[in-house]
């Protein structure tokens, strides 16, 4: 039995600053932005236990244009098998791993951790993605050979061989227990393959008609029923960028703070998550301001104070 088994429940920070999945793009500052933001002491005060586990590392240069145009997939692959070794830790010391990013090809190792745990409890894995992108494409439909565009698909068992191998299996998801949120810029591949596979991905105009905190709380029930393992990955741009400007590949039209925190609460609420991303936090790219910091330590608090595990004391397990 490890020390923590019989611990209030935890989450651990694994931090990646990286932007190689879209090179310059700055969310490398993800990481550092939210802890100078004052997010492990904000959560203390709050009584909330976040162990900061440290950053992850990888290669600081890429590795170059592939085939399709493909860029930096090897730099890409290195980084992801470093999340997925520090958020795999975090799991198997029985907490719930919290990855801030740096941008999203990252995913794919959270995933690939999220993945072999729920396997090992016999659990199918759900995943939530909120973004303005699905993040589905591969690298023929690509149109800038970037992998932040690509995890979903990679997850998936579709993609770059070197994607594909970062798990210790593939596919490390299926399509069906994949639910996207706040979707409104496809490539014209992508859609075509989202369809194909059968992925729910919810598009602005539809969470404008429906509610997101009723497509989400449809999407929890389905994740409830099956016994799931939920992972949850968050990126910024999901936000309109009134909210989040500080971000690589801003869209307008995105959602508003509130309805993503009232999301996210719901999401606490349930005690489904087994692990959480946050991503494609490019602080350094706004301008003499701190707003998508500031939204994401909002996001973030609004989920964590939802999430009834951290607040209350186990039963001491007694072993005969
Ligand atoms: N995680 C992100 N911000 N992804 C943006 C992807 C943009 C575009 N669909 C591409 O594949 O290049
Ligand atoms: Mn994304």
């Amino acid at each position: 039995m490890t020390a923590f088994m019989n611990a209030r429940h935890w989450y651990g920070l694994v931090g990646a600053p990286t932007d190689i999945g879209n090179f310059g793009c700055g969310a490398a500052s993800g990481p550092a932005a939210l802890r100078a933001g004052g997010f492990l002491d904000r959560m203390r005060h709050q009584g909330i236990v976040v162990r900061d586990m440290g950053d992850a590392e990888g290669p600081a240069e890429g590795t170059g244009i592939g085939e399709h145009g493909i860029r930096h997939v090897e730099a890409t692959a290195a980084w992801c098998r470093a999340v997925r070794d520090g958020c795999g830790q975090v799991l198997a010391d029985g907490g719930t791993p919290l990855m801030v990013g740096g941008d999203h090809s990252l995913a794919l190792g959270s995933v690939a951790a999220a993945s072999a745990h729920a396997r090992k409890l016999g659990k199918p894995l759900h995943v939530f993605w909120f973004d303005a992108h699905p993040d589905f494409n591969t690298p023929d439909t690509s149109p800038s050979g970037n992998t932040h565009g690509m995890p979903m698909a990679a997850a998936c068992g579709m993609g770059h061989p070197e994607m594909l191998d970062v798990g210790a299996f593939t596919p490390l998801l299926h399509p069906h227990d994949l639910t996207q949120f706040g979707i409104r810029d496809v490539d014209h591949g992508e859609r075509a393959h989202l369809l194909r596979h059968g992925v729910r991905f919810h598009e602005m105009p539809e969470v404008r008609r429906a509610g997101l905190v009723s497509l989400v709380a449809e999407a929890l029930e389905r994740a409830e029923r099956a016994g799931a393992h939920l992972h949850v990955s968050f990126d910024m741009d999901a936000l309109d960028p009134e909210h989040a400007p500080g971000v690589g590949t801003p869209v307008p039209g995105g959602l508003t703070l509130d309805e993503s925190v009232a999301a996210l609460r719901l999401v606490g609420e349930s005690g489904l998550t087994g692990s959480f991303d946050l991503v494609e936090l490019a602080a350094v790219r706004e301008a003499g301001g701190s707003r998508t910091v500031q939204s994401a330590l909002e996001l973030l608090q609004a989920f964590l104070r939802a999430d009834r595990r951290l607040f209350v004391e186990p039963l001491a397990v007694r072993v005969a």
